[in-house]
């Protein structure tokens, strides 16, 4: 069930599309036929395990691949209806940005980012000094200009592919495995910049992860796709707090190690019933849950538990086991103060 985006109308728009390779004279498929729309000026996250098909999907959005059938549009341009030189002037409209950086080692940092500017036409070198010191800027980078990407870490070399990505001011920015060479700390402050920018040029983002943690950071839609399928989507707090697709667990789970290393089996020697709380917002810090056991008499014991953010919106997770008469009325008035409650098989 799409779930409602925070945004404005799609921008991305994939309508019917399917791709398959040909392999040794047959077609093999990457990607089972799919409809998803993208809004403008959200940050939408594809999830999945090696092979299951988001770096084709991410490459379908600007041509880079060509469906097997069905149309991309972006806007109210049809993609797949364009010949290439209209096709190379609509992909100016959407920068990418590349796990391993793709910079040119033998160019400057500040040539690197004026590339796609002298690609586009142009040749007034004063502008382009000055775009590129924009948006070194906007990056963090004004000091490093007249390096080279050897010298640079990989954070700073991540940070030129963004200022090289936006640099002729497209409105889509595609991040195909943008963190994963980074360590936890820079992959932090490189999802901090995805998010500012996303926040203050108002680009639509659509970024490709095996992490779960990463799609927690910054996405506020994601979609999660297994063997050439999506075979979920919705609002990131959702899907985060109740995840239904097996495989979706398991992204959850490796994100909540904790939790996970409390498993359902110590569950089997508590007494009562067992419950996972869920609170989001402003009710993650109300004093609800001991308001409720007090006027219904009910005893609890906490089992695993854990407070966070997913983008910026607090959340809790409290797994409880419940004792007393009246665990259904005090269950009853949880869900009328707005905290999720799901049972858990024990
Ligand atoms: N150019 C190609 N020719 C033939 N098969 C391909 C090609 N590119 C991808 N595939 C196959 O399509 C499927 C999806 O690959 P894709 O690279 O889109 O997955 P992925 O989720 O991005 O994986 P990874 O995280 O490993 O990059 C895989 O089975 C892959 O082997």
């Amino acid at each position: 069930m799409p779930a409602p985006s925070r945004s404005g109308p799609a921008v991305i728009r994939f309508l019917d599309v399917h791709k398959s390779y040909r392999v040794g004279g047959r077609d093999v498929p990457a990607l089972e036929p799919f409809s998803l729309d993208i809004a403008d000026g959200e940050v939408f996250g594809i999830i999945g395990h090696s092979g299951a098909g988001k770096s084709t999907l991410i490459r379908l959005i600007n041509l880079l691949e060509r469906p097997s059938g069905g149309r991309v549009l972006i806007g109210d341009v049809d993609m797949t209806a364009l010949d290439e030189p209209a096709l190379r002037a609509q992909r100016r409209r959407i920068g990418m940005i590349f796990q391993h950086f793709n910079l040119l080692g033998s160019q400057t940092i500040a040539d690197n980012v004026a590339f796609p500017l002298r690609l586009a036409g142009a040749r007034d070198e004063a502008a382009i000094r000055a775009r590129v010191a924009e948006l070194l800027a906007r990056v963090g980078l004004e000091a490093h200009a007249d390096k080279y990407p050897a010298q640079l870490s990989g954070g700073q070399k991540q940070r030129v592919g963004i200022a090289r990505a936006l640099a002729n001011r497209p409105s889509i920015l595609l991040c195909d495995e943008a963190t994963s060479a980074l360590d936890p700390q820079t992959t932090a402050s490189v999802l901090d910049l995805l998010a500012e920018i996303n926040r203050e040029l108002k680009l639509t983002v659509v970024l490709i992860t095996h992490e779960m943690d990463v799609v927690r950071r910054v996405c506020d839609r994601v979609a999660v796709l297994d063997a050439g399928r999506i075979v979920e989507l919705g609002a990131v707090a959702d899907v985060f707090l109740h995840p239904r697709h097996p495989t979706t667990r398991r992204f959850v789970e490796e994100a909540l190690p904790e939790e996970a290393a409390a498993g359902e089996a110590p569950f089997a020697r508590v007494p009562g019933r067992i419950l996972r709380l869920s609170f989001r917002g402003a009710a993650t810090w109300t004093p609800t849950l001991s308001r409720v056991m007090r006027e219904t008499g009910v005893d609890f014991n906490i089992l695993a538990g854990r407070i966070d953010r997913i983008k910026d919106l607090p959340y809790g997770q409290l797994t409880l086991a419940l004792e007393g008469r009246d665990v259904d009325a005090a269950l009853a008035a949880l869900r009328g103060a707005g905290i999720e409650i799901e049972e858990l098989p024990r």
